[in-house]
Formats: C-alpha cells, structure tokens, sequence
C-alpha cells in the first residue's frame, strides 16, 4: 500500500472508530455485571461468569497487561548473553559503542541522575543504542530486546538529553499502549531527571484535560495514541511541527490494541520530516516490521535475540488420574516434594484454579493463587510474596505462563494441559510453563496430569514435538525428586 493510501485508510478509519462507544465497556456490559468477592490471597476480585472452557473463565494473554506486570515485578536487568546484532542504514559511518555513560558527554545533571538510579554501566542493548539516539545529526532507530533489557531507560535519557530546557514548548513525544505503561515510562523519566530540574514532563493520557488551545509548556510529553493525537490536533496543545523527537515504545504491543497503529501512524505524520523517529518492540513478528518500516523508514536497527527456554534440564513426567478429586489427590502425595524449593501448579480455568486452591488450602497447606480477575497491582504483589517465599506453591491459570522468572521454582504441575482453542496441545505455552533459558541452567521438574484419552493425546503430541520421551511417574522420581529439589 502507498503511503497515500494507508493515510486515506487512516482517514476513514478514524473517522468510523471516533464515532463508536467505548468499545471496552461496551464489550462488558455485553457481557453482564461483574461479582466482587475475596480471592484466597485476601484480596478484593472481580468474577465474571462462571464457564468451563474457554468462555470468561480462561485467562487470555493479554499483551499490555503482561507487560505492565514484567515491569512491575522487575527489579534487575535482563542480562542476555546473546550477541547485539546492529544493521546500519549507512555501513560506512563508523559504528560507535559505549562501555561507559562518561563517554557519552551527557549534561552533568543528567549524569547524575543516572548513577543515582544505581546505573554503573551501560547494558548490552544500551551501548550500541545510545550513541546512535545521541548522534548528531538525529539517526532513526528501531531497537528490539526482550522485556528487561533497558530499552525505557536508554530513551529515557534519550529524550532527556535531547530537550532544550529554555524552550518551554513540548520537543519529544513517546507513546505508550496504555495510560498505566505511559505513567512507568514517565516516573522513570522523573526519576532519571531529578536534577535536571527545568526539564519538565506532562502526560496526554484520559482523564487529564486543558483548555483548548492551551499550549502544553513541559518539553516531553509521554501518552496513549489517541490522546497525544488531540493534543496534537484537535485541542492544539502541542505543535507538533516543533517535535523533534518522537518516540514509539512497545511496538508489538501497539499494534495489537485495535486502533492504537493507525493513531499513532496520524501523529507520525504530523511531524516535521526531520523529527529524529524512534521505535521499541520486545518481539518482531511480521506486523510489528511492517509497521515500523512505514514510520520509520532508513533506520538503524538494532537487535538483541532473546535466549531460548530449552527443556534441556527438565524431567518431565505424568500421572493419570480419573478426576479431578484424582488429580488433587496425586497432587498431595507429590506435595512433599513440591514444598521443598518452590513449585508453581497450572490450571486451565479461572474456577478450576480457585477449587484447588481452596482444597489445597483447606487441607492446611499454604498457597497463592494468582489469576486474570486480579488487578496487574494484586498480581505483582502476589508474585512478590511467592519470589520471597512467602508461600512455596502457586497455583494459576496460563495468565502468568510467560513473562515472570522465578528462579527457585523447581517443579511445574500441569494440573491441566496447557491446549489451544481447537483442543491440540499448546507446545508454545508448555515450553513457556516449564522451559528454563540456559542462564538459569537448573535442574526442574515437571508433571503432567492425565484424565483423559484425549489428555493422554496431548502428551503424545508434546512428545512428539520436542521429541522428548515423556515417562509415567513412579515412587523412585519421587524420591530422585525430593534428592534434587
Ligand atoms: N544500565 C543499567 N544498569 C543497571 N540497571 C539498569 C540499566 N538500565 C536499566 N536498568 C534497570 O533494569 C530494569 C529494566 O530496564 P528497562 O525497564 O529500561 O527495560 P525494558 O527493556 O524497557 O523493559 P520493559 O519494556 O519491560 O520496561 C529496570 O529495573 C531498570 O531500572
């Protein structure tokens, strides 16, 4: 598609979409009231309808929120032992690399906030992507790494040491999917400008509103696409003609949110054609390439591959059981084994979590659980108390089947078998439920509960693709288990 005609696709989208409700809360008064009641962790939830299968009851991954939450829970940096791969729109300029912040010739100030943060060096994605963002003249980018990495840090100083803090008026835009990402962006910024004390953010997020026509005076302003989008047009607050910084974070997140592209692909075209471009995205799929190529035409790309989770170090077995009274009875027997590091067991619905946990907990032992009817906040204080040991087991539905490394979990339960909407079994999240990167390299264990022929099948079908034999469980793992736990 020309650029026109994506514009003029935009165009006519927009037009459709603004007239439409709010399609979040449409999409839930469809679906009936929602239940408050208290979850076994002590917090206030909210129930939606009750079905099996893949109804309300089973947790979707939901992208902007798991992110959210990897941010949230993270205290560290992600080190990645991959290579950075760099693409050069010219291959001749020389490639600059940083091992330090002292080379980057950053605003004293800015420094400062820097290594108050507890920042001694760059990371992997950072050292080859700051000096491109410094660069002078203004470079594009696009960047992909994994959660974790830096990438908000890096534009984070990016944008800080690019404004100009005499000129009141807005200089760098970054847009976030949602309001709760774009307010982390915006603490991190805070927190890195603190003593770049003229620097000023604003956030173009719902709900904070001014005056038509007012112009905005901080000179970074982070928000959603369709508020930046008024901003920039409808209410006049920004000028976007004197951004020279435009920031897109969490690309493949983006696009997933219906609407979000085509917003944030109008603001795009607002700018000056000099307005130095940047885009972030833990993954590239096809979408996100398609995307980025169009807002960001000749950059720098910059990649940081993820390290695999392998089964390498995992004893996988089964059990088989007639019910599910069967499986929490198989479950107690094995729970010996799974207090003694930390072990996180797996349902497929949102009820079927609640019912074991409540028997778990009502025969005495002391669990977590953790599900999509929690708030991000709920969830990451669960994983908090979980990683400090608080409890030893975890009982969840696939909403956290990505995303959270635990390192001392040393035994999975599949209380369900993870399987897609069509009834095959899921590879990706079994892999994602029990797999380890080779950095952590520890010994786990993991064992599946079979109630079924149709479960049996399943593990036939996980076997055969990770070709990997799958033996039934006998007394002896249990021991070999408990030894190495
Ligand atoms: N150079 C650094 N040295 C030490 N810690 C760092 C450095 N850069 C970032 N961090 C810290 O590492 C963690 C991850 O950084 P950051 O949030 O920038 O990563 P990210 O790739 O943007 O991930 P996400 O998209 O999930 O936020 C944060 O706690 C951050 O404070």
């Amino acid at each position: 598609m020309s650029e026109d005609s994506w514009a003029f696709a935009v165009d006519t989208q927009e037009a459709q979409t603004s007239a439409q409700p709010d399609l979040r809360e449409k999409a839930s008064r469809l679906r009936g009231p929602w239940k408050k009641t208290g979850d076994i962790n002590g917090n206030i939830v909210l129930q939606k309808d009750e079905r099996e299968g893949w109804g309300e009851d089973v947790d979707p991954v939901n992208l902007a929120e798991q992110s959210l939450l990897n941010k949230l829970i993270r205290r560290t940096l992600v080190r990645s032992r991959t290579e950075v791969e760099v693409l050069q729109r010219d291959p001749s300029s020389p490639l600059f690399s940083v091992k330090t912040f002292e080379e980057l010739r950053l605003k004293p100030e800015l420094l400062r906030g820097v290594y108050s943060m507890g920042f001694n060096r760059p990371s992997r994605i950072q050292e080859s992507a700051l000096p491109m963002m410094l660069a002078q003249p203004p470079q594009n980018l696009i960047a992909q790494a994994q959660s974790g990495t830096g990438k908000t840090a890096a534009f984070s100083l990016a944008m800080l040491s690019h404004v100009n803090p005499t000129n009141k008026w807005t200089q760098c835009l970054c847009v976030a999917p949602t309001y709760e990402l774009a307010v982390q962006i915006g603490q991190v910024i805070e927190q890195m400008g603190k003593f770049c004390v003229d620097v000023k953010v604003a956030y173009a997020v719902r709900g904070n509103r001014m005056e038509r026509g007012v112009p905005v005076k901080e000179q970074i302003v982070i928000g959603t696409p369709g508020t930046l989008l008024d901003w920039c047009s409808k209410y006049k607050h920004i000028d976007p003609k004197k951004v020279s910084m435009f920031v897109l974070d969490e690309a493949d997140v983006m696009i997933a949110i219906q609407g979000h592209r085509d917003q944030s692909f109008r603001i795009y075209r607002l700018l000056s054609k000099d307005c130095q471009m940047l885009l972030f995205s833990a993954t590239f799929e096809e979408s996100v390439w398609k995307f980025a190529e169009k807002v960001i035409p000749n950059a720098n790309i910059i990649k940081l591959k993820r390290e695999e989770e392998t089964l390498d170090n995992i004893r996988q077995f089964y059990v088989i059981c007639k019910s599910k009274e069967d499986k929490f009875m198989a479950l107690c027997n094995l729970y010996g084994t799974l207090t003694i590091a930390q072990a996180m067991i797996f349902c497929h619905t949102r009820k079927m979590a609640r019912w074991l946990a409540a028997q778990l907990t009502q025969d005495g032992h002391q669990v977590a659980l953790l599900s999509g009817e929690m708030t991000v906040e709920q969830r990451a204080h669960v994983i908090e108390r979980f990683r400090n040991g608080r409890e030893k087991v975890l009982v969840t539905t696939n909403v956290c089947s990505r995303g959270i490394d635990v390192e001392q979990v040393s035994l999975v339960v599949n209380f369900d078998l993870p399987v897609d909407m069509a009834g095959k079994a899921d590879n990706d999240t079994y892999l994602h439920r029990i797999g380890r990167t080779g950095r952590f390299g520890r010994r786990g264990f993991a064992v599946n509960m079979v109630d079924s022929k149709c479960s049996m099948d399943i593990i036939n079908q996980i076997e055969m693709h990770f070709n990997r034999k799958i033996p039934k469980l006998d007394p002896s793992n249990l021991v070999e288990m408990e030894n190495m736990c």
